[in-house]
């Protein structure tokens, strides 16, 4: 349903020219929840404004279902495709209910406003003005516009920011029955939670580039798992058997608790436990666990902060052939 392949995306040009997206590429399947994740500024918005049709790529392509290209082919797209923008601007003097009505008119084959209001927790609040709805119940507002038409394909930007657990949770719930209908859908979100609940697969971002991506288990199972336990007072880490003989990557103490890295959980604590018994060592609080999706989280944050400072477009050695914000063509300038 989307193929995106190499994408750049510029913003400015010459000496201030930025290249937030820098060679993403992955692909959607019908039916599928991706999920984009990645620290503040790591180039997810300014991606999905590519797949939503917002902006045309500096370079690489985006395909919609199947052939269409989403920018050029906006009206093709659009009545298929429904969009919860990180800020939604919705006219502030009207009611919920009024929106969701005249956003019906520009939406093909609505569904009844009573049902999406509902949908959304918002049944109570349909006569209260946009201006009046808390943050929370402004994101659930723009979420029931961009599901009215029932579209196939659905990009939430972060859809549950400012919302309480209650409404995360019902939202969670709402996607979720979208996607037994076949809805596909693009989903960025900084809870963690939130994606290991929802994506089938998803991407880390980092400055611009695609840093991990798989399942959730594909890319936790790509990071050490870990072993903890204390060790008597008369033994130090120092007298474990060596990394080889353990299968092991890293051995280090802290605040008097030993931790073992492992791309090999089973055998490093076989082997652990076995050195063990033969030495009449007790482990306390022995602890194992594989790694966690935060954990790869901040490992990525990390590496990338490192590795940042490229100039921009630096390993681009074609440059990018198109910028954003010039030429006269609204919808190629900054959409935020
Ligand atoms: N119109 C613009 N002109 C110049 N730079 C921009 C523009 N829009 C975004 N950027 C920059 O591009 C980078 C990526 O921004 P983007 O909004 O895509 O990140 P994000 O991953 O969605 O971040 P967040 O999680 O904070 O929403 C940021 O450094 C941002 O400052």
């Amino acid at each position: 349903m989307i193929e995106a392949s190499g994408l750049w995306r510029r913003y400015g040009r010459g000496a201030t020219a930025f290249d937030a997206v820098r060679g993403v590429s992955f692909s959607v399947r019908r039916g599928e929840i991706f999920g984009l994740l990645g620290t503040n500024g790591a180039g997810k918005t300014s991606t999905v404004e590519l797949l939503e049709g917002l902006a045309a790529p500096s370079k690489g392509t985006v395909r919609l279902f199947g052939a269409h290209d989403p920018y050029r082919d906006r009206a093709a797209v659009r009545p298929h495709t429904g969009v919860m923008l990180q800020e939604g601007g919705l006219p502030t003097d009207l009611t919920a209910a009024e929106s969701l009505r005249m956003w019906s008119g520009f939406t093909s084959d609505p569904g009844p406003v009573d049902e999406a209001l509902d949908a959304t927790g918002l049944g109570p609040r349909g006569d209260v003005l946009v201006k009046n709805l808390s943050g929370g119940e402004k994101r659930r507002l723009d979420l029931a516009m961009a599901t009215l038409g029932s579209p196939d394909v659905l990009f939430l930007d972060e859809p549950t920011t400012g919302m309480d657990p209650e409404g995360r949770r019902a939202t969670w719930d709402l996607i979720t029955s979208l996607k037994e209908r076949g809805t596909t859908i693009v989903l960025t979100t900084h809870y963690l939670e939130e994606a290991e609940r929802l994506a089938d697969h998803l991407a880390i971002m980092q400055a611009g580039r695609i840093a991990t991506s798989g399942t959730v288990e594909e890319i936790v199972a790509a990071s050490p798992s870990t072993l903890s336990f204390r060790l008597p007072d008369d033994r130090a880490a120092g007298d474990l058997p060596g990394l080889g003989t353990l299968g092991a990557s890293d051995v280090h103490t802290e605040d008097g608790t030993v931790h073992v890295s492992t791309h090999d959980l089973q055998r490093t604590a076989t082997d652990l436990l076995v050195w063990a018994r033969g030495e009449g060592v007790a482990l306390a609080g022995l602890h194992a666990r594989s790694a966690s999706l935060e954990e790869v989280f901040l490992q990525v944050a990390q590496d990338g902060t490192a590795g940042a400072d490229d100039p921009a477009g630096a390993d681009d050695p074609a440059g990018a052939d198109r910028t954003d914000g010039g030429d006269g063509d609204p919808a190629e300038g900054g959409t935020r």
